[in-house]
């Protein structure tokens, strides 16, 4: 594993204040993709500016949503929600960001999706289950107030390389024998694997079974205290906690002889917010479910 020792942010690394907060170079190029694979007018259609609330808006991510959306152009922040607060009618926003906690997150996408409300949601724990009753949702929902069907966008990761990080690891998955997930977080995370883990090792096993792939070797026939991780679809994913780390993954695959290693680093949650800001801006232009930013972005 690569070394992780200087994998924080000092305040002189940040990028200066911009688009999105974030380097103008990575929010340019992600807005310039979601542009360029939807016709999500800025401001509106309408000729107004696209009105934003964030809820979790107190939260690490929240917070940095709430700069995003306050220091981009076209974009209205009108509500802030905390888990003490009312939603209601989300202050009468167009899109809501969704970032707080597994348990909370169906019941306010739901709210949301109930109003005709577009919502991008960052948070993890959407398994099947929860996508399905979702869809439910969406299908009996009102049209939003452009008349259109409403749009929600779960997204296990906004950061661009873990976009790509991701593909990469389904393209090259049916080409090596074995291969493993190990994702390494800051201590305050409540919820392991990652979201972002859980789908790569999905996106891995599908991209497998589509090439006829058998299973990694592994002759393990004792592991009483789970050693080997989780396995999801028949990939093992390893959760690593250590205080210093924002968001990190390894894509570890190996061949007789050879291995190739795909990382990603999310120094700092920065990182997140151009694809926060693609996405709210695009999700009023895919009705329905969308799984994964990729989508947005012409990656898949
Ligand atoms: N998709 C992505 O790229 C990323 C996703 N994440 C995910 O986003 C989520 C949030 O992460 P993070 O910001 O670090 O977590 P935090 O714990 O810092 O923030 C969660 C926030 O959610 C709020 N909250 C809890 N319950 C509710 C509720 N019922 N209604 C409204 N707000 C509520 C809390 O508010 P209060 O203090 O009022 O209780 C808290 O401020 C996690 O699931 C994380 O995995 C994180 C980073 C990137
Ligand atoms: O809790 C976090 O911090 C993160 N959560 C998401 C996940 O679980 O994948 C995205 C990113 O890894 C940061």
């Amino acid at each position: 594993m690569t070394d992780t020792s200087s994998a924080t942010t000092s305040a002189d690394d940040r990028p200066a204040p911009g688009v999105a907060g974030s380097s103008s170079t990575a929010a340019a190029a992600v807005a310039d993709a979601a542009a360029a694979a939807s016709s999500a007018a800025r401001p509106t259609a309408a000729g107004r500016d696209l009105t934003v609330a964030v809820i979790g808006a107190g939260g690490r991510m929240g917070a940095e949503a709430v700069r995003a959306v306050e220091a981009t152009p076209g974009l209205r922040l009108v509500g802030r929600y905390g888990s003490a607060d009312e939603l209601g009618d989300l202050g009468g926003a167009d899109v809501a960001v969704e970032l707080t906690v597994p348990a909370a997150s169906p019941g306010n996408v739901a709210h949301c999706v109930e109003r005709g409300v577009h919502v991008v949601v960052g948070t993890t724990g959407w398994d099947e289950a929860r996508l399905s009753t979702l869809r439910e949702q969406l299908a009996a929902a009102p049209p939003a107030a452009t008349g259109a069907g409403v749009g929600v966008l779960i997204a296990p990761n906004f950061a661009v390389g873990a976009l790509l990080m991701m593909a990469f690891a389904a393209k090259a998955a049916p080409f090596f024998e074995s291969v493993e997930v190990v994702e390494l977080h800051h201590p305050a995370k409540v919820d392991a694997p990652s979201g972002t883990a859980a789908r790569t090792a999905a996106m891995i096993a599908a991209s497998r079974a589509e090439a006829g792939t058998p299973v990694p070797p592994d002759a393990t026939t004792s592991d009483p205290d789970g050693a080997r991780g989780v396995s999801v679809d028949g990939i093992h994913v390893h959760s690593v906690r250590l205080r210093g780390l924002t968001a990190h993954q390894e894509v570890l695959l190996g061949n007789a002889g050879e291995q190739l290693t795909l990382r990603h680093d999310s120094f700092d949650r920065t990182s997140f917010m151009p694809g926060v800001i693609a996405a709210v801006r695009a999700v009023a232009d895919h009705p329905g479910l969308t799984v994964g930013l990729e989508h947005y972005l012409g990656l898949d």
